[in-house]
């Protein structure tokens, strides 16, 4: 061993030491930094990850193709968060790289129910998105003047606050498997994957008509039939109140139509109501007319169940229901009051309008045991009786005390029926009664469902 007093060279020694200990300890410190940055960017992808994937739905089919959106994205290695439109907030959109947009219209060119405080809240704003890149996929159905309004205006907005369209919008006529198809090889593309899952809807399968009924013989308006229907295969699928299902009538197979289902399975059968469709000169609507006259019982059909989500009971099943439709919406009711009955659930209260009370009172007997047996409040409108209220809104004002009562009790309320006059009207007696706030606040918690058409 060498040793040394010189203060010189224990410097030299010294400064040799620290620049050796430096060296080795550069490579463990660049990994150790590349280890923390790495953890810090999964945690931040985990909390916002760059691709979003929204929808706005209101019968489920713009929320099943952005369910399988992103599973096709997570195949390709990209995690995805899944929301609806109305859940994003200002700060989603500033902090996503790639937003997929799939949204269906409803109304005349409106958003979804669900979407309704996305468009009110953000659309109403200027947001710089130069970061985002975006898609639309836009559900609508050109029968309608304002084709896929809705998609079309999400996607001028996200254009004026200068997000980079990713590829041009893809717009689905009445669920045209082409536009689909299309809408799947971009994302394959944008993913850079090939190996993607086939998207094909589920298959029909063949049922019988096993009972019809004409519910309103006498009726001023257009007949209304009740029909059970059972699977030919003898194995009943498994659907919830709420639920729809479609059918495809042989002269247009292309263009299957919803129905809601008025039973559940412990009955056994699919019930359905259909109203024979008149067109202005005389002809019937092409499924109704064969569903109702031309289709013999015993006769099989194409029918393929397919789930509700934003009609289902699911959370609010242990809620008291408010329940409130016209005409044919009565079906959508009737399985929610079944489910109810099954469940042993009493809270139930239905406001009905329609006709005539001798002659539109549909499943009179059934409601009425329901009510005479304390399961059901029942509020009657008929709009040819010459009673006060006219139609089933015109019931709300004077309930006004009772309805708020029942919300403050945690109910649920669910709307089913016309479009036209019945679901705007009854929108705004609601809000007047629990102020335009509640009603959103009622949305946003899935406590105020709609099944209109
Ligand atoms: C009551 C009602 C109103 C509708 N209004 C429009 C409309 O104004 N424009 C349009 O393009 N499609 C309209 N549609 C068609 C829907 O957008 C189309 O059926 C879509 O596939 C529904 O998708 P969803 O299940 O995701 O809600 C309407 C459908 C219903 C039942």
């Amino acid at each position: 061993m060498i040793w040394t007093n010189d203060p010189t060279r224990l410097m030299l020694v010294a400064g040799i030491s620290v620049a050796y200990a430096l060296v080795c300890l550069a490579p463990y410190l660049r990994t150790r930094r590349k280890r923390l940055a790495a953890a810090r960017a999964r945690a931040a992808a985990a909390i916002s990850p760059g691709w979003i994937v929204s929808y706005a739905s209101q019968t489920g089919n713009a929320e099943e193709l952005a369910r399988q959106t992103a599973a096709m994205l997570k195949l390709a290695g990209i995690p995805a968060r899944l929301a609806e439109l109305s859940e994003l907030t200002a700060d989603d959109l500033l902090g996503a790289e790639r937003l997929l947009c799939l949204v269906s219209t409803y109304g005349e060119g409106d958003a979804p129910d669900g979407a309704a405080a996305f468009a009110g809240r953000l659309m109403t704003t200027a947001l710089p998105l130069p970061r985002l890149h975006y898609a639309v996929l836009a559900l609508g159905d050109s029968a309608y003047v304002q084709f896929c309004g809705f998609g079309r205006a999400l996607d001028q907005w996200l254009q004026a606050q200068g997000a980079q369209s990713l590829f041009p919008r893809i717009e689905v006529d009445r669920s045209a498997d082409a536009a689909i198809a299309a809408w799947r090889q971009q994302l394959s593309h944008l993913a850079g994957t090939s190996d993607a899952p086939d998207w094909s809807a589920p298959a029909f399968d063949a049922w019988r008509l096993c009972e019809r009924v004409q519910l309103n013989p006498g009726s001023a308006g257009a007949p209304v039939y009740h029909l059970a229907l059972g699977p030919v295969s003898g194995v009943l699928p498994d659907w919830q109140s709420g639920d729809l299902v479609q059918i495809a009538a042989p002269a247009d197979p292309d263009h299957p139509r919803d129905y809601s289902i008025a039973s559940v399975p412990a009955d056994g059968r699919v019930h359905l109501l259909v109203r024979l469709h008149r067109h202005a000169d005389g002809r019937h609507g092409v499924a109704s007319g064969w569903l109702t006259q031309q289709l013999a019982p015993g006769g099989t059909l194409p029918l393929r169940c397919r789930p509700h989500r934003r009609f289902r009971l699911e959370e609010n099943a242990d809620r008291p229901l408010i329940l409130i439709g016209n005409g044919s919406g009565i079906a959508g009711l009737r399985g929610h009051l079944r489910a109810r009955a099954l469940a042993g659930q009493d809270r139930n209260w239905l406001l009905f309008g329609e006709r005539n009370s001798a002659h539109d009172f549909h499943y009179r007997a059934e409601l009425e045991a329901l009510r005479q047996a304390g399961r059901l409040t029942l509020d009657l409108a008929w709009s040819r009786d010459g009673g006060a209220a006219r139609y089933v809104q015109d019931l709300l004002p004077a309930r006004a005390a009772q309805l708020r009562a029942w919300v403050a009790d945690g109910a649920a309320i669910y709307v089913c029926g016309s479009l036209q006059g019945m679901a705007a009207g009854v929108d705004h007696a609601l809000a007047d009664i629990l102020g335009r706030d509640q009603l959103d606040n009622l949305i946003a918690a899935k406590r105020y469902q709609r099944d209109v058409y």
